[in-house]
């Protein structure tokens, strides 16, 4: 299982202030899925995203990520563990203004002590996989939003964590550019094999699921079926590039 809830309940404030933000939620997503959580404002997305993305913690209940209890891994740890198994993507993208493209990607790599040369390596062969191979020398001031937005892409990849999560993606973004990030989500899924689990208010969004979860008053609701929709993307390229990674994962011992 790459992500279990066991009766996860978040409470913010007390009193009359005192908000249910997460209602006794229960969840199991298996490795490879590609989870989309949608619900009205208010409903908890955020809180839930947060909490499977071991960066806040519930008021009760299990969170078990690749299978380690995350709510009693000390913040050190926790830090580590971040790092090697998660990837993000935040609706402000946090790219480091002074950085270049391929050195924000290979950041997270060098904090997990790899040598720079190859962390630069792989960060710009994830920038090809993201179709930035020329833009690997811009900073992010020289970039459009969707440009840094796939800059973002690369560096959530950049471990090769079994998790990504993501917060909003479309919603700062363009048609165009929302109809490619969706592409490279499926991708990313796909061929990186990576779990997927995606906040959102975009119903457009689901078409990446392969299983959809709704939000109601801080409860999660398994919806039916979802539309799965394939995106047209040249999966023959991007393999290529995955296969270029894999060797390059052989030279890091990632
Ligand atoms: N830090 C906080 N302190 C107090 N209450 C909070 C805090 N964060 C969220 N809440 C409350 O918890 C509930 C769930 O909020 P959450 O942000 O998870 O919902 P959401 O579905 O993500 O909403 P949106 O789509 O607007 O981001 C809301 O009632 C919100 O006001």
């Amino acid at each position: 299982m790459a992500v279990e809830l066991r009766n996860v309940t978040k409470i913010y404030g007390n009193g009359v202030a005192r908000t249910v933000a997460l209602d006794n939620v229960s969840l199991s997503i298996s490795a490879g899925e590609s989870v989309v959580l949608m619900g009205p404002s208010g409903s908890g997305k955020t809180t839930l995203l947060n909490i499977v993305a071991a960066l806040d913690r519930p008021t009760s209940g299990e969170v078990y990520i690749m299978g380690v209890d995350v709510t009693r891994l000390p913040e050190g740890k926790l830090e580590r563990f971040r790092l090697r198994n998660i990837g993000y993507l935040f609706q402000s993208y946090n790219l480091i203004p002074y950085l270049t493209a391929e050195q924000n990607v290979a950041l997270p790599l060098i904090a997990l002590g790899i040598r720079k040369e190859l962390a630069l390596l792989r960060a710009r062969a994830l920038l090809e996989f993201v179709g930035l191979e020329k833009a690997a020398g811009l900073y992010p001031h020289q970039m459009s939003g969707g440009m840094q937005q796939r800059a973002a892409i690369a560096r959530a990849l950049a471990a090769n964590p079994p998790l990504i999560v993501l917060d909003e993606p479309t919603s700062n973004i363009d048609l165009e550019n929302a109809a490619g990030v969706l592409a490279l989500i499926t991708a990313v899924n796909k061929i990186f094999k990576a779990t997927v689990f995606i906040a959102t208010h975009d119903p457009d969004v689901a078409r990446v699921a392969t299983r959809i979860v709704y939000m109601r008053g801080g409860k999660a609701y398994e919806a039916a079926e979802p539309p799965r929709r394939e995106f047209k993307l040249d999966m023959g390229r991007a393999a290529e590039i995955y296969e270029k990674l894999r060797l390059i994962d052989e030279l890091i011992g990632l």
